[in-house]
C-alpha cells in the first residue's frame, strides 16, 4: 500500500485513485516537510490532538458568528494550555504552527500575531536584559502580544508613520502619542480585544530630531482586569473579508508614558541623557517583517495545498458527463480542462514549499549573522523575500480561485470552505507590504545589479544575479528542464535590462529620479516577477535533483515537467522573444502529455501533505470521499434549519402575502 491513507469504507472512487499512486505518501511527506522526523512528528501531533475531545470544533466554523469564533478559539487555547508540553516541543516553531493549524484553523485567534511577530520582534530587536524580562513571559504565554505598526493613514510608507515616541531625559521616559485620527494604529492582528502587550512601532523623537520608526514594548491592558490602561484607546476594527476569528484592532495613545528601557534596544539605543546610537544597518528595525515574508512561500503554499486537497479529492468523486464509456459518467478529474486547472497549481504549491524552506533557513542564518554584527546579507534577503511574497500570494490567490471553480456549485458553498481559505490567503497580497510596493523594492535591487554589470563590477553581484551579466545563448528545448530555466533567464534578463534602460533614459531626458522611477514602474514590476519566477523554478529543479528515492523522484520530475511547460507558456509574450511560435506549440503539446502522465498520481500527490480532516474543515475535501451524505448532514445543521418556520416569515412575509390575497 503506497498511499497510506487507503482505508476500508472509503469512497471506492478515491480508493481507486490511491491504489494507482506510484509512490509512498509517507516518503513524499518527508520530502515536503523537510525531514522524516518532522513528517512523523506532524502525524503524531495530529493523532494526539484527536485523543483530546475538547480540542474538536464545537460546530462547523461556517455556522459560527464572529463572537462565537473568537470565543471558540479562546476556549481551545485554554484547553491547549493544559497540554502544550505533551503535544509539542514548545521550542519548535514548525510544531507549534502545525498545532495551531490543526486545532484553531486559519481564521485567526488571540495568539495569531504572538508567535508570528511579537515573539520574533523580541528575539530580533530586544537586548539581552529586555529578553530576560519579557521573552520568557511571552513564551510561557503569561502575556499576549501583537505587532502594532500600520496606521489608518499609513501602512506602506513607514517613514510617514505619525505616532511619536518622544524622549524626555528629565524623567527618562518616552511619551507615546497619537497626534491625529489618521495616526491611530489600524489593522494589527489580535490587538483589538486579546493582546495586553504590543510591540509598537513609532517615530522616535529626541530634542525635536525625528529618528524614524523604532520598536517599543508597550503594555496596553491591566494584567489583572484586562482593562485598557489610562491613556490607551483600543478596540476591534470590525468584520473583514475573511480572517474573522481574529480581532484586528485600532490603538491610540494620549500622552502615554513609557520607561526608557521599553524601547527595544538591541540595535539602536537611547541613553539616559538622550544620546542616540544608530543601528548598524538603517533597516534593521524592519526585521520582523522580513521574518514573516521569509515564511510566506511556505505558508501560502500550504494555503494553496488545502484548496487543492479539497478540489482534487472532490474531482475524483464527482462524476459528470461522459467520455468513451457511455454507461457511466466520468470523474471530472479525467477532463483535460480540469487537470489544466489544478495540476499546475499542485506543481506551484510544491515549488513554493521548497522555496519556503530555503528562505526560512536564510532568515535563521541572517538572525545569527546580525547578532554577530554582520548585516551584509540583509539587502539580498530583503530583495528576495519582497519579490517572493508578492509572487506567491498572487499565484496562490489564482490557484485557490481555480480550485473553487473546479468544484462547480459546491465549491461556492461554505461546505467546501475554499472561500475562507481564499479570503485568508489573499490577505497576504496586502499584509507585510502591498505586493506592487514589494515588487518595486526588489526592482531597486535589480536595477542596482544591472548598474553593477554596466560599470564592469559584475563580481559584486549578489546571489542569483549572475545571469544578468551573461549573454543570450541558443536554447535547445530538448535538453530537459534546464532549457526552460534558460528561457526564463533570457526573458527575465531582457526585461530587467529593458526596465532599467527605460528608467535611465527617462532620467537622462530630464525627469527626476522619482518621476522616472514612477514612469518605469509597470515595467519594473514585470522584471521583478520574472526574476522571482525564475528563482522559484530553479529552486524546484534543484530540490528535485537532490532526491535519491527513485519513485519519489520520478513523480516529482513529472511535476517539474508540468511546472516548466506551464510557466513558459504563461510568460508566452516574453518567451516569444527567445523561442519560436513553433517551439511554443511543441511546449503546449508537452504540457498536455505531462498532465496525462501526472493524472494517476494526482490524489497521492495531494494526500502526501497529510492535512487532516480537522484542519481542512471541508465537506468536499474529506479524506474518505463521502461527500454527498455529509453535504446533506452539513446543510441540515445550518442554524436556519433548526426551525421549520423562521420568525421573519411570521413577522414579514406571511402578513405581506396575506395582505396581497385580500
Ligand atoms: C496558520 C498560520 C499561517 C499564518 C497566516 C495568517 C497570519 C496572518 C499574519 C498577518 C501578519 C501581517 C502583519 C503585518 O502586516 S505587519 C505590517 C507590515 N508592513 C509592511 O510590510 C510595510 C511595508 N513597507 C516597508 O517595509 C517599507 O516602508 C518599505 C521597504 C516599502 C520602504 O522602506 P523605506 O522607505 O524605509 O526605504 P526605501 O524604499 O527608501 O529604501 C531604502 C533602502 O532600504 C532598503 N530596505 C528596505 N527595507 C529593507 C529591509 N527590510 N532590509 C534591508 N534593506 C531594506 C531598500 O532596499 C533600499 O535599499 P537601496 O535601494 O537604497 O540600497
Ligand atoms: C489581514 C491583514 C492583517 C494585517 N495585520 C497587521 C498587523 O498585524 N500589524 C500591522 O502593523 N499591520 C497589519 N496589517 C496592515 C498591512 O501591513 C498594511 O495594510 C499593508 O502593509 C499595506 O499598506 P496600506 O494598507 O497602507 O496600503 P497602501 O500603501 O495604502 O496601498 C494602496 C495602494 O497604493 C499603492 N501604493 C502605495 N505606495 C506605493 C508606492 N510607493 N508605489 C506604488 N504604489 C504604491 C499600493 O500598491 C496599493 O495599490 C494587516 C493587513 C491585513 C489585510
Amino acid at each position: 500500500m503506497l498511499n497510506k491513507s487507503i482505508m476500508d469504507g472509503d469512497n471506492p472512487d478515491l480508493t481507486e485513485e490511491r491504489m494507482k499512486g506510484a509512490f509512498d505518501t509517507d516518503k513524499m511527506a518527508a520530502v515536503i516537510y523537510g525531514s522524516e522526523k518532522f513528517a512523523i512528528r506532524r502525524r503524531e501531533i495530529t493523532e494526539s490532538i484527536s485523543r483530546i475531545p475538547q480540542l474538536a470544533d464545537s460546530k462547523p466554523f461556517s455556522f459560527m458568528t464572529r463572537e462565537e469564533k473568537i470565543s471558540e478559539s479562546c476556549r481551545k487555547l485554554s484547553v491547549l494550555s493544559e497540554h502544550w508540553n505533551q503535544l509539542i516541543d514548545t521550542n519548535n516553531e514548525e510544531e507549534a504552527l502545525h498545532l495551531y493549524r490543526e486545532v484553531l484553523g486559519l481564521e485567526g485567534h488571540a495568539f495569531s500575531l504572538h508567535e508570528t511577530m511579537f515573539i520574533p520582534s523580541l528575539v530580533a530587536q530586544a537586548n539581552d536584559e529586555q529578553q530576560e524580562k519579557w521573552l520568557g513571559r511571552a513564551k510561557r504565554r503569561e502575556i499576549i502580544g501583537c505587532y502594532a505598526q500600520t496606521e489608518m493613514g499609513h501602512g506602506t510608507n513607514l517613514r510617514a508613520l505619525e505616532t511619536t515616541a518622544t524622549y524626555y531625559p528629565s524623567t527618562q521616559e518616552f511619551i507615546l502619542h497619537t497626534p491625529t485620527e489618521t495616526a491611530l494604529k489600524w489593522w494589527p492582528g489580535a490587538l483589538g480585544k486579546s493582546s495586553n502587550y504590543a510591540v509598537v512601532v513609532a517615530d522616535l523623537v529626541i530634542r525635536d530630531t525625528h529618528y524614524g520608526a523604532h520598536p517599543f514594548m508597550v503594555q496596553l491592558r491591566d494584567e489583572k482586569t484586562h482593562n485598557p490602561l489610562p491613556g490607551i484607546t483600543v478596540g476591534d476594527i470590525g468584520p473583514k473579508m475573511a480572517f474573522n476569528g481574529a480581532d484586528n484592532g485600532f490603538l491610540g495613545f494620549n500622552q502615554y508614558k513609557l520607561p526608557r528601557d521599553h524601547m527595544l534596544m538591541r540595535h539602536s539605543r537611547v541613553e539616559e541623557n538622550g544620546t542616540y546610537t544608530k543601528p548598524p544597518h538603517a533597516k534593521i528595525g524592519y526585521s520582523s517583517m522580513v521574518k514573516v515574508r521569509s515564511r510566506m512561500a511556505m505558508d501560502q503554499g500550504l494555503f494553496m495545498v488545502s484548496a487543492l486537497v479539497i478540489a482534487v479529492r472532490y474531482s475524483a468523486v464527482r462524476r459528470q458527463g461522459f467520455l468513451d464509456d457511455k454507461s457511466r459518467e466520468v470523474k471530472v478529474l479525467d477532463y483535460q480542462t480540469q487537470q489544466h486547472r489544478l495540476f499546475p497549481s499542485i506543481a506551484r504549491a510544491y515549488a513554493f514549499i521548497f522555496c519556503g524552506f530555503e528562505t526560512i533557513q536564510l532568515y535563521d542564518q541572517l538572525l545569527i549573522d546580525v547578532k554577530n554584527g554582520d548585516t551584509s546579507g540583509m539587502s539580498d534577503l530583503h530583495a528576495l523575500t519582497s519579490g517572493l511574497k508578492s509572487v506567491v500570494t498572487h499565484q496562490t490567490g489564482e490557484g485557490i480561485e481555480q480550485a473553487r471553480m473546479a468544484c462547480g456549485g459546491h465549491g461556492y458553498s461554505m461546505a467546501s470552505y475554499i472561500s475562507e481559505i481564499y479570503g485568508v490567503a489573499i490577505g497576504g497580497c496586502t499584509y507585510e507590504g502591498e505586493n506592487m510596493v514589494m515588487l518595486l523594492q526588489l526592482a531597486r535591487y535589480l536595477v542596482k545589479s544591472v548598474e553593477l554589470v554596466k560599470t564592469g563590477k559584475s563580481k559584486e553581484l549578489g546571489p542569483m544575479m549572475n545571469y544578468l551579466a551573461e549573454p543570450d545563448t541558443q536554447i535547445d528545448l530538448t535538453s530537459g528542464p534546464e532549457a526552460y530555466v534558460k528561457v526564463f533567464q533570457h526573458a527575465a534578463r531582457r526585461q530587467v535590462w529593458k526596465a532599467t534602460d527605460k528608467f535611465h533614459q527617462l532620467m537622462e531626458s530630464g525627469q527626476s529620479r522619482d518621476i522616472a522611477w514612477n514612469n518605469s514602474a509597470v515595467e519594473l514590476t514585470r522584471a521583478s516577477r520574472l526574476h522571482t519566477r525564475l528563482y522559484i523554478m530553479e529552486t524546484f529543479i534543484r530540490r528535485v535533483s537532490s532526491i535519491s528515492d527513485v519513485s519519489i523522484k520520478k513523480v516529482l520530475i513529472d511535476l517539474v515537467n508540468v511546472h516548466v511547460n506551464y510557466e513558459v507558456l504563461d510568460i508566452g509574450t516574453y518567451a516569444l522573444e527567445h523561442v519560436s511560435s513553433t517551439q511554443l506549440d511543441s511546449i503546449r503539446s508537452q504540457l498536455y502529455s505531462s498532465l496525462d502522465t501526472l493524472r494517476p498520481n494526482a490524489v497521492s500527490l495531494i494526500d502526501s501533505f497529510q492535512i487532516s480532516d480537522m484542519q481542512l474543515r471541508s465537506v468536499l475535501g474529506r479524506r474518505d470521499g463521502h461527500v454527498y451524505t455529509n453535504l446533506f448532514e452539513w446543510a441540515k445543521a445550518s442554524p436556519l434549519n433548526q426551525t421549520h418556520v423562521l420568525p421573519s416569515v411570521n413577522q414579514y412575509l406571511k402578513p405581506m402575502m396575506d395582505k396581497a390575497k385580500l
